[in-house]
């Protein structure tokens, strides 16, 4: 059993600390957290050993009743490996800790990709992290453009991609972020960090990246352009590549999923727990080719697609999985793959192939 510390227990940190309870070659030894609040309360009804993120707020856990197993320091010294999920910057501080007890860790994608040796996708990069102590698992955003552009890469080449990501304002729980009335560019310079951040994963591509911030908290949202090296015969035959991905949601017309929205409720539908999208969700429709130049909608569940990834990178720091074997274990103990839309046609697409 691999025991797994969680350093950071907020939108990430619980996610991850669920999804690791369910594997059966893993066990969350702890988890660690600032403040005594709701979230806190929440993780001791888990059954989670909760400790002390800082140690001179520990006496407010005491007031609010929540017992603790002790400080991060011990958690860390107690644990295989530590998934630190704490706020963006955190992480860096907090390697000299991981050091200082030989334990390995992984970051989040807020963090500098120098934090760590190598920055993590189970889909495209799993055995560059197999000899590393240090793994960065990148952003949400970053993890949806790597999922979507690897078949791309493998079986046609990109000579460049363009991408223009229309960013959530905050997550559910952050009632202070923005913006609420306004369509802001964010940043307002180009490229954002999003294409930078995907070459950590393809050293090679040529991708831009342009990004804006709206008033929603459901998903992010993204455009994509890729011109392509190599034209494929036709439109569906992209679908079905992009179909047989373990980790694309392909969205056919006839379901009636327009937005975040629908797709939201889709997954609560489904019994995803708080509403969870694992997947990055492709709008069949949107799949238009042009010769070589291919057209793309999908949205990323911000809280969500990382998930899977930080399950799979604390298997190849340890060794004993290969890739896929992870990726197999991981879908099937979380229910990724699964989707009552399975097997049915999107008329649009094959209309368009037809024509
Ligand atoms: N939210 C998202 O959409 C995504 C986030 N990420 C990345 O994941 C990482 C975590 O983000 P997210 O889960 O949203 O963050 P949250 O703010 O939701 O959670 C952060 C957690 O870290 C704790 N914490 C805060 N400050 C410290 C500190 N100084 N030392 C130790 N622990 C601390 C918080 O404790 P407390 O609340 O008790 O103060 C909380 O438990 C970031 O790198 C982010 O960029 C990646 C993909 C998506
Ligand atoms: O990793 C994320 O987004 P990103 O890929 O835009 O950096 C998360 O949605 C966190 O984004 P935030 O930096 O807006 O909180």
């Amino acid at each position: 059993m691999i025991r797994v510390g969680v350093n950071g227990y907020g939108t990430i940190g619980k996610r991850v600390a669920d999804a690791v309870r369910a594997q059966p070659d893993m066990e969350v030894c702890g988890v660690a957290k600032r403040s005594p609040n709701y979230v806190a309360v929440g993780a001791t009804e888990a059954g989670y050993p909760v400790y002390a993120a800082d140690d001179d707020r520990a006496h407010e856990f005491a007031a609010a009743g929540i017992d603790l197993a002790g400080s991060v320091d011990k958690l860390v010294a107690e644990s295989d490996v530590v998934v630190d999920a704490t706020p963006s910057g955190v992480g860096a501080e907090n390697r000299p800790l991981y050091e200082h007890h030989d334990t390995p860790a992984l970051f989040q994608g807020g963090e500098d990709a120098t934090v760590a040796e190598v920055s993590f996708n189970a889909r495209v990069n799993y055995d560059e992290a197999e000899d590393a102590d240090y793994v960065r698992v990148v952003s949400c955003n970053t993890t949806g453009l790597s999922r979507f552009l690897a078949p791309l890469y493998e079986n046609y080449g990109i000579e460049k991609a363009r991408v223009t990501l229309v960013r959530r304002g905050g997550d559910p729980d952050q009632t202070g972020r923005g913006p609420i009335n306004d369509a802001v560019p964010d940043p307002i310079s180009i490229p954002s960090h999003h294409g930078p951040d995907v070459q950590t994963i393809f050293p090679k591509l040529d991708i831009d990246t342009i990004g804006l911030k709206v008033p929603t908290t459901m998903m992010h949202l993204h455009t994509v352009n890729v011109t392509l090296e190599n034209e494929p015969d036709d439109v569906t035959e992209i679908r079905d590549r992009l179909r047989s991905e373990d980790r694309i949601l392909t969205i056919p017309d006839y379901a009636g999923i327009d937005g975040a929205g629908t797709l939201k409720d889709f997954a609560l539908d489904a019994g995803r727990p708080r509403g969870d999208i694992w997947e990055n969700c492709v709008w069949e429709e949107s799949i238009t080719l042009r010769g070589r130049d291919l057209y793309c909608m999908q949205a990323i569940h911000q809280e969500s697609d990382v998930v899977p990834e930080n399950v799979d990178a604390i298997r190849a720091l340890s060794g004993h999985l290969t890739g896929p074997e992870s990726r197999s274990l991981t879908n099937e103990t979380l229910g990724i793959g699964f989707s009552r839309l399975d097997g049915r046609e999107s008329r649009t697409l094959d209309r368009q192939t037809a024509d």
